[in-house]
């Protein structure tokens, strides 16, 4: 691949409350009928809300209630009742799961998609792909579509009332993305968005790492008090709009091949976030790449400050043998992931040493900690 490209949604729009405009938003991009997709838990927490500012701007919809995973099966379903309703816009209303899923039924159905996600916990709202897993939730590939999300609408009022554990997450999915894209710049490897990194990728990947440094502790202790502050709107832009722009179009490598792996795992684990998992995909990359003690320390100090795991134990994997982790590097090393992205060749055993490494490495840092 010798073209650079750079590919984004259409319209981003980010602030307090407006869930409440969603109506005015979506009759904005087309007169059609909707089919809205939300949990259980998220209908009460913005998905009526976004069906009463539909009902004030005439929209028609149907209503769809998400079973938990972004699988094959429940795309199919959900694209039933999108067909039965004649829709040709697909609402997500969630987290990444719900918008992956609203991503691909809108696919199917080849209209128009809005995002409106209820944490940030992800990158997962900007980009023209969904993570796919089986229905029992082990990672199975990477869908890609032909276009972004046509509008993604951001209400900050109710990420700061999520539980603080979903912002963090979304840190740590936001500071992978300038360490892969880095690695994929220098191996000139390919991007999620099929080409080569442009510049405008390279320096929205790096701000994104920027902005969360400075901000993301300060985000963090926002959320936990529910407030909307000005560090929150930063992080909550680097999260999403940063992280997505930066990730889709900068490129993957390591950390989330390393997250992928994971899922091969039963147990715990399952419970910790794609976030948590990244962030541990991280310290791994960083390892394999042979970064300085400086350098590798700042993102475990970091981690430490936002309550983000770093050791094998912290993802409930202390008694893992080595032969899972062997599992898990070998999936992270599957000849169509990302982690050949590198700019170097990777072997399971080198990621598997690598993991060791990052949970060795975060140890020593805390045992230095406590002296
Ligand atoms: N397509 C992409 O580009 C991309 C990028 C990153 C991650 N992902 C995918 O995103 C998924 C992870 O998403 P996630 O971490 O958001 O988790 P999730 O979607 O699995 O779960 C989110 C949970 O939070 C609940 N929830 C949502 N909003 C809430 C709120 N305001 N308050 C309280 N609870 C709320 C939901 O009911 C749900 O139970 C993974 O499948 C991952 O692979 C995709
Ligand atoms: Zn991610």
């Amino acid at each position: 691949m010798t073209e650079r490209i750079f590919i984004s949604p259409g319209k981003y729009v980010q602030g307090r409350d407006v869930t409440d405009k969603a109506g005015e938003y979506v009759k904005g991009i087309s007169d059609g009928k909707a089919l809205v997709i939300a949990d259980d838990i998220v209908w009460d927490i913005a998905g009526n809300r976004v069906l009463e500012s539909l009902d004030k701007a005439g929209v028609q919809y149907t209503k769809a209630v998400f079973n938990g995973e972004a699988s094959t099966n429940e795309i199919n379903r959900l694209a039933g009742l999108g067909k039965e309703g004649q829709a040709t816009i697909v609402v997500g209303v969630g987290g990444g799961k719900t918008l992956d899923t609203a991503k691909a039924v809108s696919d199917q159905l080849g209209g128009y998609s809005v995002i409106i996600p209820t944490t940030a916990s992800t990158d997962a709202p900007t980009s023209a792909l969904s993570v796919i897993y089986s229905d029992e939730g082990v990672f199975e590939s990477y869908k890609f579509y032909n276009k972004n999300p046509d509008l993604i609408l951001v209400d900050t009022k109710t990420i700061a009332g999520a539980p603080p554990r979903f912002l963090s997450s979304g840190i740590a999915d936001a500071l992978a993305t300038w360490v892969e894209a880095r690695a994929v710049i220098e191996a000139r490897a390919t991007t999620m968005a099929g080409g080569l990194t442009t510049i405008a990728a390279e320096a929205i990947a790096r701000k994104c790492e920027e902005v969360l440094f400075d901000y993301g502790v300060l985000a963090y202790e926002s959320v936990k008090r529910k407030v909307v502050t000005p560090a929150l709107e930063s992080v909550v832009e680097a999260n999403t709009l940063l992280s997505g722009l930066g990730f889709e179009s900068g490129g993957l490598a390591a950390a989330h091949a390393i997250h992928n792996g994971f899922t091969v795992l039963d147990g715990e684990i399952h419970h910790m976030t794609h976030g948590e998992k990244v962030a541990f995909g991280t310290l791994s990359q960083l390892a394999l790449e042979k970064r300085s003690i400086e350098e590798i320390e700042r993102y475990i100090a970091f981690y430490i400050s936002l309550e983000l795991p770093v050791t094998l134990e912290d993802l409930h994997l202390q008694d893992a043998s080595d032969e899972d982790l062997y599992r898990v590097a070998e999936a992270a090393t599957k000849a169509d992931e990302t982690a050949h992205n590198l700019p170097f060749p990777v072997t399971a055993d080198d990621v598997k040493d690598a993991i060791i490494a990052a949970d060795q490495y975060s140890k020593a840092f805390k045992a230095k900690l406590k002296k």
